[in-house]
């Protein structure tokens, strides 16, 4: 798994914040973010004071690129792909939808066992090596990550738990206000408007989610952001978007981690 560490030496016990990108394989914005997320952070750290304190209490996990197989598929056969592009013997179509394979309402709602779907949660909860390699690096290191951000486009969102059910989060008061603090923060820079709330009710129910897997598991500051735009150009936002978007995604997440770090 290709994984980023940004802080201090190996073994360090400090909160940490696991940030993944390109879990579907046709939002190009989100591993554009991750990579210049990464840039920045270790480009600035000793001049900008927010990401020097940041990176001296807290490490951040990035895994740049979680769909590798079908990232690669949307650059050379087909932009529109999303799923992962396992193959199962006797199946006809290939993939699964990573964001419907995690142990979390598995397969139930807004997820489809059609193996040809775009929702496919694949043939059993982890079945996606991408999906089982995440979980279990979370597993291992459940007592540090303090917080989870999953990046995706389009819609302008800023979505936590619940999607796989209608039920309101133990911690709901408190997400939603930090979401809605991060998306102020975020408006400032370029007037960008997002939506902030729980999945289920802000897009559309779905079942086996990273955020909501990742909550139920412990992480409590476990958000799904849905980065620029809302529909004019979607999955394939102009060039000239890239360096906006990641600034003012940068903004909400510097928010987020302060909030985390004071908690
Ligand atoms: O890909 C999407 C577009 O990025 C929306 C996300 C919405 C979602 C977010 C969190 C949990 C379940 C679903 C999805 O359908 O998996
Ligand atoms: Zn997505």
């Amino acid at each position: 798994m290709h994984l980023l560490k940004i802080g201090r030496r190996t073994g360090s016990t400090k909160p940490a914040i696991f940030m993944d990108c390109g879990i579907h394989a046709r939002e190009w914005i989100s591993p554009a973010f991750c990579q210049w997320f990464i840039n920045k952070a270790v480009s600035t750290y000793g001049t900008d004071s927010q990401m020097t304190s940041l990176l001296d209490t807290m490490d951040i996990f990035v895994l740049p690129v979680f769909n590798i197989d079908g990232y690669e598929h949307t650059w050379k056969i087909d932009r529109m792909w999303r799923k992962t592009r396992s193959r199962r013997n006797g199946s006809p179509c290939v993939g699964a939808d990573p964001n419907r394979n995690f142990d979390a309402g598995w397969c139930t709602l807004g997820a489809s066992s059609n193996p040809c779907s775009d929702t496919y949660c694949g043939a059993s909860v982890e079945s996606e090596i991408e999906v089982r390699n995440v979980a279990d690096f979370i597993r291992k290191n459940k007592s540090v990550i303090k917080a989870y951000l999953t990046i995706h486009s389009y819609s302008q969102l800023l979505l936590f738990p619940y999607s796989y059910k209608y039920d309101l989060a133990a911690d709901h008061n408190e997400l939603l206000q930090v979401a809605e603090g991060a998306a102020e923060t975020l408006r400032s820079l370029y007037g960008t408007r997002y939506t902030s709330g729980p999945g289920a009710t802000t897009i559309y129910p779905a079942a086996g989610g990273s955020d909501d897997w990742a909550y139920d598991l412990g992480v409590k500051y476990s958000y799904t952001f849905e980065l620029r735009d809302t529909g004019r150009y979607g999955f394939l936002l102009p060039e000239s978007q890239i360096q906006p978007t990641c600034e003012e995604t940068m903004l909400a997440v510097k928010y987020i981690a302060a909030h985390v770090l004071k908690n």
